[in-house]
């Protein structure tokens, strides 16, 4: 009924708990004394012996004991707030501090949506343990034994009577505990699915409209959001059934408490007063653990939640490097460098790789042949991996994330701009910018006129920038990574799906940077990769040919099939660029055909490599039209 991992959440908190026993126990002497002065009164109104002066002594007794219970009544409020505010706060701390050394792979070891579930209604679920539960768990044990030391002065069998009827509340409660965990586990898996499940078609909403797969999503959530109701249902029958039960324990053990000093008082056993403070005070034996039992269930909830919470506090972490990278030139060498998100199945074999500092190296192959995944372990994203990969020497798992993040910048497709402004996204890469670098980095990536346009650094950005085009997000977020200013750059796909002017733009910038910093650059797109110092080909998870383009063509491999494959199709593209959308799919076919690639899924790649981007391949530093 305790759990031990959440008290020890407490820490300086643990205070508020024992305030809030205090002033529910002196709200509880408080009303000893106005029943027992109620009590007194009665007994001299049946005995006539009532006189003005003692009618106004117990009328003020009566109103300075109902003041005194407000008061602790509001001080109890107070310390309940404290204690569970306090517990929330160290408790969200907790979870964030977990995500930051989790590091940027959090995600393979738990979800976004359970993260946000997690920390937000399953901190909340806790807030009834640490604000009433824990405390209401003392003073039920606190209030009988004080109640049995006052009323057995009155009869000692009534009291005692009182007193043994108490533990059946809590045996009601252990027994409800046994179903309950069970109910508890699967309603809890069932609300995190849902909340999961939510998540996921949102952020899949345009897709699934665009297959008009939305009514299926929809029917998909209401079968889970039935389930959940489902659950919720039988979840709250069982705490109203075992409520129903403390109810006829409490008010029946109080009865049979009254009907002792009844016949004890029938017998001349006890005063009038005295079998009026039993009537009035029996129940207060059993409310206490009456209330217990309420609080139970929503403290139940809480602590099958904080179950949750502690086992993703507990995930594993991979252990983080104490090194520093202080150089600010970085060469990058991999050695049999091998890789896998699942035992059975390697993506990365042998890799071996060499980027000079100050060098322009690119990645190349089909998709799925590893290129991301060795930018993920650069970045510290894929942990685990085999062989060796070292900055300027040293392994990369001795240098602590926050060091390689300080030193390694990576622009990916899909880098998020945050809701709010132009500046608070540039101030993300570098917090002390000025104003002058800020209009700098925009006026490198060609969007200055544009943003002064629209308000300035102030121009307000929506989530994700949807309200901005896909190249100008793709450029912003290259501004606030030149900001960031890192010896290494690393490119995922920073160019795929946006117009050909941006990315001819951020090319421009990318080999500009490249005289001054390490740039690894991830492109389908073999255009872009012409100018590298070394161009590494990947297929299955090996460096099938590497060196400069010239050398790679020459060599007549797969990169050369590549690269004129992607040639043929563009420039194929560029002469039908009058032509209808319609032709233009037409022709794509055929030119596909004419290439011999008739395998399924094929079309869709070369699609993918070439962007169907109608301007022109250059080759050898060359612009071929
Ligand atoms: N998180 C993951 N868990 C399991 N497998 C993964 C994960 N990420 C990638 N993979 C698998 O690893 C392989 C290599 O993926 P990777 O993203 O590195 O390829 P890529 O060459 O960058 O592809 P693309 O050019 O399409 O981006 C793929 O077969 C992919 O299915």
């Amino acid at each position: 009924m305790i759990k031990m991992r959440l008290i020890r959440l407490l820490e300086g908190a643990g205070k508020y708990i024992v305030q809030q026993i205090v002033w529910q126990w002196i709200s509880l002497l408080a009303e000893v004394v106005i029943v027992y002065n109620i009590a007194h009164l009665l007994e001299n109104a049946w005995r006539e012996n009532l006189s003005t002066e003692g009618i106004a002594l117990t009328m003020g007794i009566v109103l300075l004991g109902l003041g005194f219970r407000f008061l602790c009544d509001r001080l109890y409020t107070k310390a309940s707030f404290h204690a569970s505010a306090d517990v929330k706060r160290i408790l969200r701390n907790k979870i964030y501090e977990k995500m930051l050394s989790l590091g940027p792979s959090y995600r393979e070891s738990v979800n976004s949506a359970e993260i946000v579930q997690m920390a937000g209604e399953g901190v909340e679920q806790l807030e009834t343990y640490f604000g009433r539960y824990l405390s209401q768990f003392f003073y039920s044990l606190l209030a009988p034994i004080t109640l049995f030391f006052i009323l057995s002065r009155i009869s000692v069998q009534t009291a005692l009577l009182l007193l043994l009827a108490v533990p059946l509340i809590p045996i009601v409660i252990m027994l409800v505990m046994i179903v309950a965990k069970k109910l508890l586990s699967n309603y809890f898996a069932i609300y995190y699915g849902l909340g999961d499940s939510f998540l996921e078609k949102l952020q899949g909403m345009t897709t699934l409209k665009i297959y008009q797969a939305d009514q299926a999503a929809a029917e998909d959530m209401d079968r889970e959001a039935e389930l959940f109701r489902k659950i919720t249902m039988k979840v709250l029958s069982m705490q109203l059934n075992s409520t129903s039960v403390m109810d006829i324990i409490a008010y029946g053990g109080a009865a049979v408490g009254i009907i002792s000093a009844l016949g004890q008082f029938s017998k001349g056993a006890i005063s009038l007063s005295g079998v009026l403070m039993i009537i009035l005070l029996a129940a207060e034996f059993f409310l206490p653990m009456r209330l217990l039992g309420s609080f139970f269930h929503i403290g139940m909830n809480g602590m099958k939640a904080s179950d949750r919470i502690f086992a993703f506090l507990d995930l594993p972490e991979a252990e983080d490097g104490k090194a520093v990278l202080e150089e600010k030139e970085i060469r990058i060498s991999m050695e049999k460098l091998c890789f896998s998100y699942e035992e059975s199945r390697e993506i990365l074999r042998d890799v071996e790789l060499e980027i000079p500092a100050r060098s322009f190296v690119s990645l190349v192959g089909l998709s799925g042949s590893g290129k991301s995944t060795i930018a993920g372990i650069l970045m510290g994203k894929n942990k685990g991996y085999k062989g060796s990969v070292k900055l300027n020497g040293r392994e990369l798992t001795e240098f602590s994330s926050r060091s390689i993040l300080d030193k390694m910048t990576m622009i990916g497709h899909d880098s998020w701009i945050f809701k709010g402004t132009v500046r608070e996204n540039l101030l993300l890469g570098k917090p002390s910018a000025t104003e002058e670098e800020m209009k700098e980095a925009l006026r490198k990536v060609n969007l200055l006129s544009f943003v002064e346009a629209q308000g300035g650094l102030e121009m307000p950005l929506l989530s994700n920038g949807s309200n901005i085009s896909g190249g100008q997000k793709q450029r912003l977020s290259l501004a606030r990574a030149l900001l960031h200013d890192s010896p290494v750059y690393i490119f995922d796909e920073a160019t795929s799906n946006i117009d050909a002017e941006s990315e001819e733009m951020i090319m421009e910038v990318i080999h500009e940077l490249a005289k001054s910093r390490t740039i690894l650059l991830i492109s389908h797109r073999l255009a872009n990769v012409v100018g590298s110092d070394c161009i590494f080909m990947l297929e299955n998870g090996r460096v099938a040919e590497a060196g400069k383009h010239e050398e790679l063509l020459k060599k007549g491999g797969s990169y050369s099939r590549l690269f004129k494959e992607q040639k043929e199709l563009e420039c194929y593209s560029d002469k039908n660029k009058e032509s209808s959308a319609g032709r233009h799919k037409e022709s794509f076919v055929e030119t596909q055909r004419d290439t011999g690639m008739e395998e399924p899924g094929h079309m869709e790649d070369l699609q993918d490599k070439t962007g169907e981007r109608e301007d022109t391949v250059e080759e050898g530093g060359e612009k071929h039209e």
